[in-house]
């Protein structure tokens, strides 16, 4: 039976400093996001970085928390519950569609064994990263390897590395700027804003920061914009390298005496809103801006479960499931 995984980063169970450092040790002792040799970086990471971040990190997170908990658990599970139901209707069968996060809870070996229990022998991974990166893709990738490596049987295996080209995901996003600009003037400029890597990852073969690139133009190119009206930047750097230039928080400090008043920001590389997206651009960077003289700053959300973006998934799936289906 055909089973899909959709997985994303994660987030913590609470907003709370040990949540948080729980969840940080997880995802910083990932050699796929930090790759100092390990004795070092436990020493650091246990010496310094969760004594400190987990209270720092956890007060951003409160901002930002819902009733229904991390805005990315949420919009996570209605992400995956609405793909379960576009796809079953396309395919005319229940198709078993489960969460499983990278770091914290629902994990990837939970989710996987959830598809086992269900009978999945042919199973389709859908990480909801629209640009491939060694840190967050790959990662995905050696915690589906981890879950299986006891199995005796292990399911017929399918990734979707990404999808930061595929037209249905490029229209949804185009269709979502036009409409977070309906009855107002566009901004002067439009910022692609998308999370940063170091930039050592990039000289090491990461294809990241191009398919970044070219997403944006794709999405410009439906918006008939003039180059001087788009541009990208990368956001959410972590320690003391040197990051994929150049810096959201920079670059809109700089922009004001530029003469750029007005801002759109989208992030087209974060399918939900979370952390990165709600705390540091809609406040964090909205707050740098407007202090630096700029006059007005409009974020626009990410696809989430809008329904063009859940087609646009139910589409990759059923295009890379077909040969399986009899
Ligand atoms: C330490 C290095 C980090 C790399 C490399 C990195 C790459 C990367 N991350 C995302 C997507 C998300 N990151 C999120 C949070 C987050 N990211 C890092 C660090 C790195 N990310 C940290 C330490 C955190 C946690 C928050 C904090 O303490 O600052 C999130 C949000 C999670 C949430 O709960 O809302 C997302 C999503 C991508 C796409 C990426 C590389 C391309
Ligand atoms: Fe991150
Ligand atoms: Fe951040």
């Amino acid at each position: 039976m055909l089973g899909i995984l959709v997985t994303n980063l994660g987030t913590p169970d609470a907003p709370t400093p040990k949540a948080l450092r729980r969840y940080l040790a997880e995802f910083l002792w990932d050699r796929r996001v930090v790759d100092v040799p390990r004795p070092l970086w436990w020493l650091i990471l246990n010496g310094f970085i969760l004594r400190t971040r987990p209270r720092r990190s956890a007060a951003s997170y409160r901002k930002v928390w819902t009733e229904e908990g991390s805005p990315l658990m949420a919009i996570s599970r209605r992400q995956t519950d609405k793909i379960r139901t576009e796809l079953s209707a396309r395919l005319r069968r229940e198709v078993p569609v489960v969460l499983g996060m990278r770091y914290g809870n629902p994990s990837i070996a939970k989710a996987l064994e959830e598809l086992h229990g269900q009978g999945v022998d042919r199973l389709l991974v859908l990480p909801l990263y629209p640009q491939y990166s060694g840190s967050t893709t790959a990662s995905t990738l050696d915690a589906i390897a981890a879950a299986v490596r006891r199995q005796r049987d292990v399911p017929g295996l399918r990734f979707i590395r990404d999808y930061h080209t595929d037209s249905g995901y490029l229209d949804a996003m185009a269709a979502s700027i036009l409409e977070a600009r309906e009855g107002r003037p566009a901004a002067q400029r439009l910022l692609f804003s998308f999370h940063g890597t170091p930039l050592r990852f990039r000289s090491e073969g990461d294809p990241y920061y191009q398919q970044c690139l070219t997403t944006a133009r794709g999405i410009a190119e439906r918006l008939a914009l003039k180059s001087a009206e788009w541009q990208v930047v990368f956001q959410s750097r972590f320690g003391r390298e040197e990051w994929l230039r150049p810096y959201a928080d920079e670059t809109l400090v700089r922009l004001p005496g530029e003469g750029i008043k007005s801002v759109d920001v989208v992030c087209p590389g974060f399918s939900a809103d979370c952390l990165e997206t709600l705390e540091e651009i809609a406040e964090e960077n909205r707050h740098l801006f407007l202090s630096a003289g700029g006059e007005s700053y409009h974020y626009i959300p990410a696809l989430n479960d809008r329904s063009d973006h859940i087609k646009a998934l139910a589409g990759l799936i059923e295009r890379n499931v077909c040969s399986w289906l009899d």
